[in-house]
């Protein structure tokens, strides 16, 4: 690939608005924490981990992905693991050249050791507001509800989300295994969170089919979408995604490797910008991925023709949907285009 193009790439700053905090711990931290923790690592895993913290080229479905979160998760039960891990996704965003990101995790995969889902909040924020002052990067918490959870438990993470919105939430979500749980299973906690006016994302259009994206928006009172490119079954929930501008946080690699597209060459994203969608790009999980968002643009520039420019607009796009206030998103775009004029472009 062009070698200006991928200098250019590491010059422009990023946002990414979908990284899970259990997606991208870094591997020697995770031996580190072992060792600290006392906790065994299983048999045969030594040395380097990556291999049993990344998703490979065989991996056929979203459930199969799904199966590489259990590693890491026994070795976050704890505040100093929480607060570790969430700087040091901070540190990996700077170091992709990110200005914000959100960051989201759900807080029941973090209390099987006595931590409260108010008490993983707030560690996970403590250790994003560390990285926000050490690596100079803007950082916010989305919580979760987990699509395999029931719907108490679920109202219960919505009422520790509320605790907790505006100092450091800034949105709720609904991620887990898509095609065996459908939007409609959440409605009521969603709901709430609706009552509650907590802005809403909601993962939908990867393991399932069009109608999800149309259900998470019109019952579940979703404002973003996750991901989203299955919308490409229905032209009804395309115009429906369009007319009602509604952000699609998509993640091209791991897209790829769920199998929620068949690969690169039928990537939609150019038709969704052509269509006037509100498209972003996001890494999803920087370390189940094997991803960054420097290798996002890049590989959109290499298998989807982007210029600079139009990664640039991309960026805009992140601010435009961030969940932030008006004046935030206002600056994030001036530092967009600040930084692309410095090399000699404009949008
Ligand atoms: O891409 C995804 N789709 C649905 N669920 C996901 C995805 N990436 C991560 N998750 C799940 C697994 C994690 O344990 C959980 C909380 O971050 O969210
Ligand atoms: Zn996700």
């Amino acid at each position: 690939m062009n070698e200006q193009l991928l200098e250019q790439i590491k010059e422009l700053p990023k946002i990414d608005l979908h990284v899970h905090l259990d997606g991208s711990v870094k591997p020697d931290t995770i031996i580190e924490l072992a060792k600290e923790q006392g906790k065994p690592l299983p048999e045969g895993a030594e040395g380097d981990l990556t291999p049993w913290m990344q998703i490979d080229e065989t991996c056929t479905s979203l459930v199969e992905y799904l199966s590489k979160f259990r590693f890491v998760l026994p070795f976050m039960q704890t505040a100093e693991s929480l607060e570790r891990i969430a700087e040091e996704v901070v540190e990996q965003a700077a170091a992709s050249g990110c200005l914000y990101i959100e960051v989201r995790f759900a807080p029941l995969l973090h209390t099987l050791e006595g931590l409260s889902a108010g008490e993983a909040i707030l560690h996970t924020i403590a250790g994003l507001q560390k990285g926000e002052q050490m690596f100079g990067v803007k950082a916010r918490v989305i919580v979760i509800c987990m699509r395999h959870d029931s719907v108490e438990r679920n109202l219960e993470v919505i009422e520790a989300a509320r605790e907790y919105y505006g100092k450091g939430v800034v949105a709720v979500d609904l991620a887990g295994d898509e095609a065996g749980f459908p939007p409609a299973l959440h409605q009521e906690a969603f709901e709430l969170a609706s009552r509650y006016e907590l802005p809403i994302t909601i993962h939908a259009g990867e393991a399932g089919g069009a109608a999800n994206v149309r259900e998470s928006i019109t019952r579940l009172g979703a404002s973003r979408i996750g991901h989203g490119v299955r919308i490409t079954e229905d032209p009804s929930v395309i115009e429906l995604v369009r007319t009602t501008r509604t952000p699609l946080e998509m993640c091209p690699v791991s897209n790829i490797q769920t199998k929620a597209v068949p690969g690169w060459e039928d990537y939609p994203i150019r038709s969704f910008l052509d269509e006037g969608i509100l498209v972003t790009v996001n890494t999803d999980n920087m370390t189940v991925s094997g991803t960054t968002m420097n290798l996002e643009f890049e590989m959109l520039a290499e298998h989807c023709g982007f210029t600079l420019e139009e990664l640039a607009q991309l960026t805009v796009n992140s601010a435009e949907a961030a969940f932030l206030q008006g004046e935030e998103k206002e600056e994030l775009k001036a530092a967009v285009h600040s930084a692309l004029q410095k090399l000699g472009y404009t949008l």
